[in-house]
């Protein structure tokens, strides 16, 4: 074994130290697979004084990023720093200086993707992000090599650990929202920022990059719909088990029809039959069809130290065994003619109005609704004592996502009306 591969790690936060204890843990069998020394030369951080739990040699550490980007023996670097600067100049920099980059930043691949895979290719370096979607699970290399056959049809992702997390709590043991977020947290499945998690924008830029590798197009995250799981309550977990046999999940939803691609985040209700239903906790799902091979899951560790570890180490051992290939980033040629607003959307709905228990409120409801041309499958009413605000449940029969819209807008102003109506769409 005479070559060494060296590698520059910045950024020594959870997955970071997950990195450096999977190195510690399995260089032997990482070592005998590239036939080559694997060296983890120099990790930096702003911090190195804090025990991370894992062995580090002697010298390793470093405050000074070009102790990384301006040593010409570092042939990846490993970017685990998160946000977007100064995290894209890191990336820019080490490309430029002829570095293969790894990295499992998806805010910062969804909105610079171009500018960075670009870099790239200008540069003749790969960049490679397994551990930017779904965390632990082989996901982007199966889309782009094992599933290559296939123009793919519909992708369904539970994409989300932090936000499958706190429903399933909050369906399970009755947890209240703001206490399972904070565990989430303390796990370290969370982003800095957790509004990133609970307000589907980590779903948004993961669906980003699925739509990348799936469909040969990159659409910004201000183009489509993305909605998070901040206004579940347990009353709408208790209303789908009970009389919907369903389950909430803040689910990513990309599919085309004659080259019009739909693409949305929100929470959706899905029937406890469907594969989906059964992924719990921190663990993250995507469901997708081939033309060629039909349905496809794939399920595993969507978060946490180790499991995005295991993916950011075996990007490391991809590019080790093959530095010359170049990487595919999905379809040259996009099936991509449209992408359909929201507002065209069709779906059944879930709808939570809280109202005032007087008479004629069930009369008005269902009068906007007839108006529309939304047909109810469904209605039922907590009991409460006159007067006092309840919440009523109503499912809908498929209906028109901008007549639903506007009904609510309607439905909201009326008098009797006293909370912003909760919508929740059903798969
Ligand atoms: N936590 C997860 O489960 C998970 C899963 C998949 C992907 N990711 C992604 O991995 C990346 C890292 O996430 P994390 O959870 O390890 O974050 P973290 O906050 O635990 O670690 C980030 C580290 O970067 C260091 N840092 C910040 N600014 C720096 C700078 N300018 N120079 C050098 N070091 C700097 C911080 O001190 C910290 O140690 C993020 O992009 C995140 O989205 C995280
Ligand atoms: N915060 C992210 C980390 C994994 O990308 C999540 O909870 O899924």
């Amino acid at each position: 074994m005479e070559e060494t591969v060296n590698i520059g790690l910045i950024g020594f936060g959870t997955i970071g130290s997950g990195v450096v204890a999977t190195l510690n843990q399995n260089i032997q069998l990482l070592e005998s697979k590239v036939n080559k020394k694997v060296n983890l030369k120099r990790i930096v951080d702003l911090d190195i004084t804090t025990d991370r739990g894992v062995e580090v040699k002697p010298g390793v550490l470093s405050t000074n990023v070009d102790d990384i980007l301006e040593d010409d023996e570092i042939d990846i670097v490993i970017e685990l720093v998160g946000g977007y600067q100064p995290a894209l100049n890191f990336i820019l920099k080490a490309m430029e200086n002829g570095k293969h980059v790894v990295t499992a930043n998806k805010a910062l691949l969804a909105k610079h993707w171009q500018e960075i895979t670009d870099s790239a290719q200008k540069n003749g370096v790969r960049i490679a992000f397994e551990a930017s979607v779904g965390g632990g699970i082989p996901l982007l290399a199966p889309l782009n090599d094992g599933l290559t056959a296939n123009n793919i049809e519909t992708i369904y992702g539970i994409i989300n650990g932090t936000a499958n997390y706190i429903l399933t709590k909050m369906a399970a043991e009755g947890l209240d929202f703001d206490t399972v977020l904070k565990e989430a947290q303390e796990m370290g499945y969370a982003e800095a920022d957790p509004t990133f998690d609970i307000e589907g924008h980590d779903t948004a830029q993961k669906l980003i990059i699925l739509s990348i590798l799936g469909f040969g197009v990159y659409v910004k995250q201000e183009r489509f719909h993305v909605e998070g799981i901040t206004r579940i309550t347990p009353d709408d977990i208790r209303f789908a088990r009970e009389e919907l046999e369903s389950v909430i999940k803040l689910l990513a939803i990309a599919q085309i029809t004659d080259g019009e691609l739909e693409i949305r985040v929100h929470p959706t209700l899905v029937p406890e039959t469907h594969l989906l239903a059964a992924v719990n906790d921190v663990f993250n799902a995507v469901y997708l069809v081939g033309d060629v091979v039909g349905p496809v899951l794939m399920y595993g560790a969507g978060a946490g130290m180790m499991p995005t570890a295991s993916a950011v180490v075996a990007d490391c051992i991809d590019i080790i065994q093959d530095m010359e290939r170049p990487v595919a980033y999905g379809p040259k040629e996009t099936r991509v003619e449209k992408i359909k607003d929201i507002s065209e959307v069709e779906s059944k709905y879930y709808l939570r109005i809280t109202a005032l228990d007087e008479p004629g409120v069930l009369h008005s409801i269902s009068g906007v609704l007839s108006d529309l041309d939304i047909s109810i499958e469904s209605v039922s009413q907590k009991k409460a004592d006159k007067g006092e605000a309840v919440p009523i449940f109503i499912v809908t029969h498929h209906a028109l996502e901008k007549n639903v819209q506007e009904a609510l807008t309607l439905i909201d102003q009326m008098d009797f009306v006293k909370e912003e109506t909760v919508l929740i769409r059903l798969l």
